[in-house]
């Protein structure tokens, strides 16, 4: 709890009347970053901060000088650095900076601050903006951490063999690729490429039949770390600036024939959704929870333990996908919920996978981003993808309207929510990761 401060109290409200409403994601005890403009404008992308249905325009707060640099100089040097079109510079400034002005931007949105009226000129409503992939993505990395995912598709994968002996030892990840990282609201094209069907003796080249997506959180990582050096297990999370949303599309039919030995490659890097916002690690901070190991199971190896991870180093954060079809969205229905579970059940934790990519000397930059892995949970029902809900597309999934699906049709839209919701604590939520299947490009 010694990670708590003003900005988690339960009791604040802010003068942004939509801020406090019950159900709402972004709390004046959440406030997260992300980079935006007003919708068809030409107008400069800059940083942003959710506040209720609104967003803190960055770039004009800083115009009016109320954060100032002689009474919060930290904090208005922070807030400088969120005017551009990315987050990267804020990002390297490092966590007491990021602390620094998420505490001067609570104050200045409590109810009864002085600066309400000067930050009143600085509000964009939510619904007004559009949205940008907040940073300059250098790397990417897709990890794998949930030990209940890996067993559902190694078990349609490699029946003989589900889960591979490196498992319980290694943090599995893949490379994947920055350019098709796009931001909420994202349509891409259905991928063409090969598959193998069964019995076959030649492959076929069409649209994949077996598109999928997966539920998964991202990590940004704020400070990097020089090449050739280590980020110690107790140091990794002063090195992450927050988490969004993260879908990873997958076609399962062109990944099932091109993955031996090398791991997904192309299919899985033609596109991959984020939300707009990224939640930071300091108002994640309530959500903490224990990080365990069945005792049956080997304990990581001395470099991927540590006491703090064990009291601390997990995160219970609600994640749901939910499926709008194009008939839905006719009808004006929002979409049927598929699955839900909690990053809490992951094998592997955030400083893991950080603590774990850095070991050999890799290094991390600004703006880098790790995908946490499929995070299904332990019941069927918790199950992150379609393929795993489904079983490989044996069983059909009959919608409420009753539509069904085994896989993904063109005009479907996904859409991932995360929030986290304890007694005692203020609600926080990541908003929403949506994106949408357009028909394959002949
Ligand atoms: O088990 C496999 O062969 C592949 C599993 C995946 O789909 C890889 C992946 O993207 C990792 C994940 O999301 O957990
Ligand atoms: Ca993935
Ligand atoms: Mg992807």
């Amino acid at each position: 709890m010694s990670r708590l401060n003003e900005t988690h109290d339960p009791a604040l409200q802010s003068w942004v009347a939509s801020a406090n409403r019950a159900g709402q994601d972004f709390t004046i005890q959440n406030l997260p970053f992300g980079v935006f403009r007003r919708a068809g404008t030409n107008e400069a992308f800059r940083g942003g901060v959710a506040i209720g249905d609104e967003i803190v325009d960055l770039a004009a707060l800083a115009a009016t000088g109320v954060i100032a640099s002689e009474t919060e100089g930290e904090a208005a040097a922070a807030l400088a650095a969120c005017t551009g079109p990315t987050l990267n510079d804020f990002m390297a400034l490092g966590q007491p900076a990021w602390s620094a002005l998420r505490l001067a931007l609570s104050r200045a949105l409590r109810a009864g601050s002085p600066l309400a009226d000067a930050m009143h000129a600085c509000l964009v409503p939510q619904a007004a903006a559009e949205f940008a992939v907040p940073a300059r993505i250098g790397d990417y990395t897709d990890f794998y951490t949930s030990i209940h995912h890996a067993t559902n598709v190694g078990k349609l994968f490699r029946p003989d063999n589900p889960l591979l002996p490196n498992y319980k030892w290694v943090p599995i990840g893949y490379h994947g690729r920055a350019s098709s990282i796009g931001v909420s609201g994202q349509a891409f094209h259905r991928p063409l490429g090969q598959t193998m069907p069964p019995g076959a003796d030649k492959p076929n080249f069409g649209p994949s039949q077996r598109l999928d997506y997966e539920l998964e959180l991202g990590i940004f990582i704020g400070q990097g770390n020089q090449l050739g050096s280590r980020i110690a297990l107790d140091d990794a999370e002063s090195h992450v600036f927050g988490l969004c949303l993260l879908n990873d599309w997958s076609a399962r039919d062109l990944q099932a024939w091109e993955y031996q030995p090398l791991g997904p490659f192309l299919a899985k890097n033609f596109a991959t959704t984020i939300s707009p916002w990224i939640v930071t690690l300091e108002a994640l901070a309530p959500f903490r929870t224990e990080w365990t190991r069945p005792a049956e199971d080997p304990q990581p190896l001395p470099y991927l333990e540590s006491a703090t991870l064990r009291r601390e180093g997990a995160f219970d954060i609600q994640i749901e996908a939910w499926l709008q079809t194009a008939q839905m969205r006719e009808a004006g229905e929002a979409g049927s919920r598929l699955s839900h579970s909690s990053f809490r059940h992951s094998y592997w934790t955030v400083s893991q996978m950080v603590t774990h990519h850095t070991v050999n000397g890799c290094g991390l930059q600004p703006g880098d981003l790790l995908g946490s892995g499929t995070e299904s949970g332990p019941t069927p029902e918790e199950a992150g993808s379609l393929l795993e809900l489904t079983v490989g597309g044996k069983q059909s999934l009959t919608l409420p309207n009753g539509e069904t699906r085994r896989f993904l049709e063109d005009g479907d839209a996904v859409i991932l929510r995360g929030y986290c919701e304890q007694a005692g604590a203020a609600r926080i939520g990541f908003g929403e990761a949506v994106g949408r299947v357009l028909p394959a490009q002949h």
